[in-house]
This record gives C-alpha cells, structure tokens and sequence, in this order.
C-alpha cells in the first residue's frame, strides 16, 4: 500500500483554478504540446491527432474522429483509445492555467460503445487546484456536441518541471526535443509561470 487516497475528489482546501493571464482565448485551438504526441501530435502517424479549442474559464472542447485503426471489437473504438482521448484531453487543460502536469489517476466511465468513423465530442474542466495536484473531469458525447455521452472520466494530474522529462525521457527524443525551437518556446512559456 503507498498509503496515497484514491480518491478523485478534491480535498478540503483545495482551491477553484485560476486561468492563466496569457491562456489562449476562448475559442482558439491550443496546439500540441509535442508533434510526436501520439494524442495531439500533428507528426505522429499512428496518433489521434486530437485537436483542443480553449473554453471558458479552465474549460476546453476536442474532437476526435474513431478510424478503423483504433477497433477493439468489430467497428467499435477500443477503450484504451477512448481512454487516450479522454487523458489527451484532460491533459489539454494544464496549459490553461500554464502548468506542465502528468496524470496521476485517471478514472473512466464507458457509457455507450462508439462506432467507427464517429466523431467523438468531448468537453473537459478543472474543478479545483490543490498544491501541486489539478483534479479535472471530462465528458465524450456523440452524434454532435449536445449528444448522448458516451465515456466520462475524471482525473488527478501532478505538476512537474520541464525536469521531470529530461530526467525520464529517452536520450534521443529528449536531445531532438531540446534542440527543436518550437518545443523549447513551448518548455519556456510553461518554465515562466510564476
Ligand atoms: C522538453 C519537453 C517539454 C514537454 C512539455 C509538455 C509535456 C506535457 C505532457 C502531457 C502528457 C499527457 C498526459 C500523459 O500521458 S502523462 C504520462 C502518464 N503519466 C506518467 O507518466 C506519470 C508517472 N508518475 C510519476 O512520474 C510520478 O508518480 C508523479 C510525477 C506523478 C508524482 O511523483 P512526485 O515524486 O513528483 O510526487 P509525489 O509522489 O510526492 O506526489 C505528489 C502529490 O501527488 C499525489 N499523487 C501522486 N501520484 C498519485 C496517484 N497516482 N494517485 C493519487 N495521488 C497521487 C501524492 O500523494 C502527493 O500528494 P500530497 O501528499 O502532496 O497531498
């Protein structure tokens, strides 16, 4: 036993979050944090290619279109690839409030089985701050934005610096990453928060 709660409820005296001065605005298209992100990463072949728009508040929408390479059962989504959406999604939220996080638990509701070729909705929000731990939950609906929800999940993410992935990642993506202007402006937007 870690002696850790498994518990996704925030804590008392965990705080509301607080959007970042300098979070996109509501309505623009966050990007990808990696272009090797197998969620977001417009260069990953075999990825979700998941794209993020800002919401109100510490809030986001995405969308993510179920193709025939991510089957579990015939014509259906497997649910570790609407598991990943879900955590891509959850994930998005941290650069709101311009934190640099991991998921620490990640809980999943399936509620419906998607088809392929569907267009999952989903909406996502932090629901309170607590030190270092973002607690946040998501919702995919589908057959459009205001459809039938189809998986939930909610979530911790911890913080960690930029160390935290230098330490831990493979030499050679690490050294492509530090060397990739566009990357390390994104590890300099997030190493600037206060
Ligand atoms: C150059 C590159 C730039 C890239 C930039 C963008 C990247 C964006 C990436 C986005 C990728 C997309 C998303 C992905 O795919 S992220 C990939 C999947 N996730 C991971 O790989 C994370 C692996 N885990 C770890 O590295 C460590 O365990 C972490 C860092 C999470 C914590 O280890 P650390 O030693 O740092 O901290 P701590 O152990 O003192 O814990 C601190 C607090 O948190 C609480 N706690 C911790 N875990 C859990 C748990 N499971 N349940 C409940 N609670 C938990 C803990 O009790 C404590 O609470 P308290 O006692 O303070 O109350």
């Amino acid at each position: 036993m870690s002696g850790r709660t498994a518990s996704l409820s925030p804590p008392a005296g965990a705080m509301p979050p607080v959007r970042h001065p300098e979070a996109p605005a509501p309505g623009e298209l966050l990007g990808s944090h990696y272009d090797q992100c197998f969620g977001c990463g417009g260069a990953q072949p075999h990825g979700l290619h998941l794209e993020a728009r800002a919401g109100e508040g510490v809030s986001l929408t995405a969308e993510f279109r179920v193709k025939a390479a991510h089957q579990g059962a015939p014509g259906l989504a497997h649910g570790g690839v609407l598991a990943t959406a879900l955590d891509e999604t959850l994930g998005s939220l941290n650069w709101l409030l311009r934190v640099i996080a991991v998921t620490g638990r990640l809980e999943t509701d399936f509620v419906r089985p998607v088809p392929v070729d569907t267009v999952l909705h989903l909406d996502a929000h932090v629901v309170a701050v607590h030190g270092r731990k973002i607690y946040s939950s998501a919702t995919g609906r589908i057959g459009g934005p205001d459809g039938p929800v189809a998986v939930r999940a909610t979530a911790l993410f911890i913080e960690v610096k930029v160390d935290h992935f230098i330490s831990h990642g493979r030499d050679a993506e690490i050294k492509a990453a530090l060397a990739d202007p566009d990357q390390q402006r994104v590890a300099r937007a997030f190493e600037v928060n206060p």
